[in-house]
């Protein structure tokens, strides 16, 4: 990216300057580490203490992809429970659970408020995923439920939607989906003790757990296989 964006300085040097550049590189940075690594903190906290979900993911890895070779990105169309973990982590824990900040640029409505233009708006991802009149079950973290993607993806939006949308979500949902399977195929995962994880939630423009996430693994066969 900033190879081309360097030779784009060659062509417009007074847009493309050094500071744009910068602040290009950062914002990716910025924009994409913090919310990837939350994201598979929620994931791993959640499957700790759901073994039996844990399981399943381990079964659909072992079944897909054996136990001689490492999961890729080309397999995801093949690990679709993999996936349901994922949006079911980002439902009830979204990384940026007010999204980030708009402004109206008109005079509008919303939900039968008058919202002049200029004001800004907060939009409460966090609230709206765990709304009982959109999701039976809402506090429940059941992959399941997003077995017939359909029927239920479309009510999710810890990426935003429309035009401001994240343009990072394909990438994280690859290196959060790549991450999350290699470390269910590679280690068995276990609480460091009986007492479940404590689900807890921190402060932050991310959304951190409050308490950092400590667990115990062990080294699966397909390591000694693959290193
Ligand atoms: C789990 C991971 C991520 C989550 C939950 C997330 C979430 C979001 C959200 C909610 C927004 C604002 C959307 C809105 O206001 O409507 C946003 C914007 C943005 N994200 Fe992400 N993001 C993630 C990963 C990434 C990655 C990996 C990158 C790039 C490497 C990235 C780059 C950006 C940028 C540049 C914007 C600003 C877009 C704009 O203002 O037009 N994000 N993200």
């Amino acid at each position: 990216m900033i190879d081309h964006l360097l030779s784009l300085q060659k062509s417009e040097p007074e847009y493309y300057t050094d500071e744009i550049i910068k602040g290009l590189a950062l914002i990716l940075i910025f924009a994409g580490t913090d919310t990837t690594a939350t994201t598979i903190e929620w994931a791993m906290s959640l499957l700790l203490n759901h073994p039996d979900v844990l399981k399943k993911a381990r079964a659909e890895l072992d079944t897909h992809i054996g136990k001689d070779c490492l999961m890729e990105e080309s397999d995801f169309p093949k690990l679709q429970y993999l996936q349901s973990i994922i949006s079911e982590t980002t439902r009830l824990f979204p990384a940026t659970p007010l999204l980030i900040p708009h402004i109206s640029s008109e005079n509008c409505q919303i939900g039968g408020f008058d919202i002049p233009r200029g004001t800004i708006l907060l939009v409460n991802a966090w609230a709206i995923h765990r709304d009982p009149k959109s999701w039976k079950d809402a506090t429940s973290f059941k992959p399941e439920r997003f077995k017939n993607e359909e029927s239920e993806a479309y009510k999710l939006l810890p990426f935003g939607l429309g035009r401001r949308a994240c343009p990072g979500a394909g990438l994280a949902n690859r290196v959060i989906g790549l991450t999350l399977g290699l470390l269910i195929q590679c280690y068995e995962w276990e609480r460091v003790s009986e007492k479940e994880v404590d689900m807890a939630e921190g402060k932050g423009i991310t959304m951190p757990k409050l308490e950092p996430l400590e667990s115990m693994c062990k080294a699966r066969a397909i390591i000694r296989k693959v290193l």
